[in-house]
């Protein structure tokens, strides 16, 4: 008898986001020096560092809003191909209208703070062709929805909410087209400890139901480490060390990593 075995299937899974060498200068400043990231698709990659490392400017790149002097950036999507570096400023725009989601520190930069929090979300929407009012109106309410937010406040400017509400109308703006990368910077900053729980749990179920790739930047190590699997360590505008979020935490390998892992604790 003879036996045949078949050759072990490898599943291939390529990374949905990947940056490569990229570089950026404000004036003298080095903001981000050759620096690479990748994550896969349904992980979350959090970026942490002290002030000035360069975590948001990067951030910024990953959303097209920065373009670095080199480098290149990628997302394994259908319809999207090549450097989007390239990308003319229209392209670039639709792209990130419909396949990436921001949620800033500062709700002014991704908020109209006088229009109400179901208009805010329904610009999104617009951007993207939908003009029936009923149908603007159901989609703005369900991102609110599954971003927590109190549905009898649908009508309130954000200028009137809290800082924990008014992350959540950036959640839900970011998440209604359901883009493929949500991006966050630092989004729970300067909210009170409880607020900040109650909004890192509502971005872990987020993430755990709809299987978004996410790439968090935070100077917190606590929130890092709530929602990362994957943490990439900037200091200065380079990356010092990456590696799987436990194996960061628990045995940091760079000289900088220890010092801020043993700060934190
Ligand atoms: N638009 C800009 N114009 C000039 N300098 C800038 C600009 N954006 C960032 N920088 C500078 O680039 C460096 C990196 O800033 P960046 O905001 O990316 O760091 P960060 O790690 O996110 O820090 P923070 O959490 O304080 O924002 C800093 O020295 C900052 O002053």
């Amino acid at each position: 008898m003879t036996l045949t075995l078949d050759a072990p299937r490898i599943v291939e899974t390529r990374p949905l986001l990947e940056v490569h060498g990229v570089s950026k200068s404000y004036g003298p400043v080095q903001a981000v020096r050759n620096v690479s990231a990748h994550a896969y698709p349904g992980e979350v990659l959090g970026i942490v560092g002290e002030s000035g490392s360069g975590k948001s400017t990067l951030l910024r790149m990953m959303n097209l809003e920065e373009i670095p002097e080199a480098g290149s950036y990628t997302l394994d999507l259908p319809d999207v191909s090549g450097n989007l570096l390239e990308l003319d400023r229209f392209a670039r725009r639709m792209l990130c209208a419909t396949k990436i989601g921001i949620v800033y520190q500062n709700p002014h930069l991704g908020l109209l703070m006088k229009h109400s929090s179901s208009g805010n979300v329904a610009e999104r929407l617009l951007v993207a062709g939908e003009r029936s009012f009923a149908t603007l109106r159901a989609a703005a309410t369900e991102a609110l929805d599954a971003s927590e937010f109190p549905l009898d406040r649908l009508d309130a400017p954000p200028i009137e909410l809290s800082g924990g509400m008014q992350q959540r109308v950036q959640l839900a703006k970011a998440i209604a087209l359901e883009p493929a990368l949500l991006l966050l910077d630092e989004p729970t900053t300067g909210l009170d400890v409880s607020v900040q729980a109650l909004v890192l749990d509502t971005l872990k179920r987020l993430q755990q139901d709809r299987q978004i790739t996410m790439v968090i930047v935070s100077h917190d190590l606590g929130v890092i480490r709530t929602l990362a699997d994957r943490v990439m360590v900037m200091r200065r505008g380079e990356v010092v060390e990456t590696g799987l979020a436990d194996q960061i935490f628990q045995d940091p390998q760079h000289p900088y990593t220890q010092q801020l892992v043993h700060a934190k604790l």
